[in-house]
């Protein structure tokens, strides 16, 4: 149980953040997948944020310089889009501004888990996945695989995400009904959230885009920056659940109530613990 002064350090560092994305509003590059472009731009406009989805390889030299953050997520890879990821990574690497990679589906196929762990050497500050995915990624191999939905539970894949943060030097993030944040040393439990939200495409997606947008204004402090985050997402889905009548409305009303969030909201909702 965490103390009271240890939840308020907790929910002022969450509002904090929030507040910060609203005032400077970071410019946040995304290469994501089909199913997600609107979904993760639209959490980044309600957040305060700068999307952009700039995804051509002729681009990158011109553009990412330019980016506070980077979101990168495989979800509908090919081995077109790669170059462009890899080029955007090596980037933002280059000129020290943090970048994301969500490794969205990688038990699919050989092509993908490779093709992320190439990424990884490009060095992300965070990686976030749902369960089954920091599992792959973790022991490099596929397992049994359900696409993009997790076979496991968050909690399941503490051990791995711990192992995963040290071999690559990232945050990691796992996404589910705990959000577990680790660098390998720490361990952070984020308990906003609700179940429904499994019940849209692309709000893990979502998260990685937003968990983009809070690294780019607090860059020195990955895993304080995830947590934030994540905290706030899931607070948004939790108002936004009061007032939905199923998985279609929630998605408008999630976007409107990260829109909407006030202090009073966040500072009585944030409920994160430590593990260990
Ligand atoms: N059972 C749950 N209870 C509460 N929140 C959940 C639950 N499952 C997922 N979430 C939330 O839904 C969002 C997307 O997470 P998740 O479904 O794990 O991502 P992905 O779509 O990448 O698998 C996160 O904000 C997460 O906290
Ligand atoms: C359904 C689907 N198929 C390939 S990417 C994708 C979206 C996955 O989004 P999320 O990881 O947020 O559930
Ligand atoms: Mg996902």
């Amino acid at each position: 149980m965490e103390s009271k002064s240890e939840q308020n350090e907790w929910s002022s560092g969450v509002w904090a953040h929030l507040t910060d994305v609203r005032r400077r509003s970071p410019l946040v590059q995304c290469i994501t997948n089909f199913v997600s472009m609107d979904l993760v731009a639209n959490t980044l406009l309600s957040a305060g944020a700068s999307p952009a989805m700039v995804h051509s390889v002729v681009e990158i030299p011109d553009f990412t310089p330019h980016i506070h953050a980077l979101c990168i997520n495989v979800g509908t890879l090919t081995p077109e889009w790669l170059p462009s990821m890899k080029a955007a990574a090596e980037v933002a690497s280059q000129l020290g501004k943090p970048w994301v990679l969500d490794p969205a589906a990688v038990s699919c196929s050989g092509f993908r888990l490779k093709s992320c762990l190439e990424l990884i050497g490009l060095k992300p500050t965070v990686i976030k996945g749902n369960g089954s995915e920091i599992i792959a990624l973790s022991s490099a191999s596929p397992g049994q695989t359900k696409g993009a939905d997790s076979s496991h539970e968050s909690t399941d894949a503490i051990e791995a995400a711990k192992s995963l943060a040290l071999s690559s030097g990232a945050v990691v993030a796992v996404s589910g009904a705990v959000d577990i944040v680790t660098d390998g040393n720490q361990v952070i439990g984020v308990h906003n959230g609700t179940k429904m939200m499994q019940k849209i495409t692309a709000t893990g997606c979502s998260l990685a885009g937003l968990i983009a947008a809070f690294l780019a204004i607090d860059s020195s402090r990955p895993l304080e920056a995830t947590v934030s985050a994540m905290s706030v997402f899931g607070i948004a889905g939790e108002l936004g659940e009061a007032m939905a009548n199923g998985p279609a409305s929630l998605r408008m009303h999630l976007i409107d109530s990260l829109y909407g969030l006030d202090e009073t909201s966040v500072r009585s909702r944030v409920n994160i613990t430590r593990f260990g």
